[in-house]
């Protein structure tokens, strides 16, 4: 036994065996505190480029995005990409749809619970082997094999968002739930179609996507505004718990064929009013503004935002600014000159500016609006006098 025996002839080798245990362990030491090191050089490394890359200046993700489904990297079979819009049956949806559809290699499901929108608005896709329309509520779980998901399924204009505010917080918090959930099991890459109204009645202006806003959190617009700052939350959230690769964009008003003609929003209801000669009914105190962005611009923003490599949030809109009274003269001078104009009362938290600042979608996104709110006006107008049945008369 050790240390009973030093002056044997034996103690030599032991002291030997000793010495090489302890050189031995010393050895594993190193080298078990080398490898140590080098993972936590690998492991923040990682959490770097994983910030890097998404623009993650919110925060690096804390694991590895969840893997695409392995049709994406099958050696003999190119997969089509899926693309998942809830949502898509309403006004942006559904030309968003459009653009989606024009590439071949893309393959569209929409689900929609038409309480906003309209399967008119998908009818030139239904029967299309690439397309797919499901009727399905987001506030329901929903498993699909995706790549992408275009999160729009939540109502947008202030008469319908306010109609059943308690469905209105239900869609955009446990939707975007659900929609995440589906993101994190199939590995899919997820975006938001998050609102300026985040912003609430601003008091920086004008608002870029650092400014935090001014809500008010009991507010009858706030089933809206509050539910979509908890989806944008939720959005972060499962990116830095799950790593999950999400896109948050923060539209601005937009404007459009396809509007619902009693959708209830400014410029769908003076156009309609002007088409039908009825006066415009102009808030008060009509001083308010808005910045309009017509539809096809807000589409190819949010498509670049998907494909790029930066999470946002990122404003997308129109910086051009007009108030109610503008507009209203606006439309006035283009539809019906012979219209009136007349003051109503307004609803209650109606915010009085908003104007967004676009740097960070011309610099990441390269993307800025190329439609002014005097050239598409008329092709709104073309499209609601089709659909309201009234020609124009010279
Ligand atoms: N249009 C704008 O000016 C604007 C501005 C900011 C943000 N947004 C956002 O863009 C998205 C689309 O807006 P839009 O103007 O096309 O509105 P929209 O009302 O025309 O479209 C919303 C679509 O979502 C569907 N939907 C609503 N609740 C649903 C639910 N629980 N389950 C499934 N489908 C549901 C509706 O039926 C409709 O087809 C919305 O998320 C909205 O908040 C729009
Ligand atoms: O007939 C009308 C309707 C509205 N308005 C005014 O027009 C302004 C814009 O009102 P809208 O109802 O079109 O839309 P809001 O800007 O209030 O909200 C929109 O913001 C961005 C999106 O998230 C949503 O599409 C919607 O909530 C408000 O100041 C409102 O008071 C009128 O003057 N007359």
């Amino acid at each position: 036994m050790f240390g009973e025996n030093d002056a044997s002839p034996d103690s030599d080798l032991n002291l030997s065996r000793i010495g090489f245990a302890i050189a031995a362990r010393s050895l594993l030491h190193a080298y078990l505190s080398l490898v140590f090191a080098i993972g936590m050089l690998a492991i923040s490394d990682w959490n770097n480029m994983a910030a890097q890359g998404t623009g993650g200046a919110n925060g690096a993700t804390s694991r590895p995005p969840p893997n695409p489904s392995p049709l994406r990297t099958a050696k003999f079979f190119q997969a089509n990409m899926r693309i998942l819009v809830t949502g898509g049956a309403g006004f942006i949806g559904s030309h968003l749809v459009d653009r989606l559809m024009e590439n071949e290699k893309n393959e569209v499901v929409v689900v929609d619970n038409f309480f906003t929108g309209s399967k008119d608005n998908l009818k030139q896709w239904i029967g299309h082997p690439r397309f797919e329309l499901i009727r399905h509520d987001v506030t329901e779980p929903l498993l699909v094999e995706v790549d992408q998901i275009y999160h729009l399924a939540c109502p947008a204009s202030p008469i319908f968002y306010k109609y059943n505010p308690v469905k209105t917080i239900k869609t955009n918090v446990i939707g975007t739930l659900n929609m995440l959930g589906l993101a994190k099991r199939v590995g899919a890459r997820i975006l938001l179609t998050s609102t300026s109204e985040v912003y609430g009645d601003p008091l920086v202006h004008p608002q870029d996507e650092s400014y935090w806003g001014n809500v008010n959190p009991i507010g009858v617009r706030s089933c809206y505004d509050e539910g979509k700052r908890v989806a944008e939350t939720l959005m972060f959230d499962y990116h830095r718990q799950h790593g999950i690769e999400i896109r948050i964009a923060r539209i601005f008003n937009t404007y459009g064929p396809r509007m619902n003609i009693d959708d209830g929003r400014v410029v769908s209801n003076f156009i309609a009013q002007a088409i039908r000669n009825e006066p415009l009914t102009v808030q008060s105190p009509g001083t308010q503004t808005r910045s309009f962005c017509y539809v096809s611009d807000m589409v190819d923003g949010l498509i670049r935002l998907m494909e790029g490599n930066n999470t946002g949030p990122i404003n997308l809109g129109n910086p051009g600014e007009f108030t109610m009274l503008e507009l209203a003269e606006n439309v006035k001078e283009l539809i019906n000159p012979e219209v009136k104009i007349i003051h109503v009362e307004n609803t209650p938290d109606d915010p009085r500016q908003r104007k967004p600042v676009i740097t960070k979608a011309k610099e990441e996104l390269g993307w800025e609006p190329t439609i002014k709110l005097r050239d598409g006006l008329p092709r709104m107008e073309e499209d609601f006098r089709k659909r309201l049945g009234i020609p124009r008369t010279a």
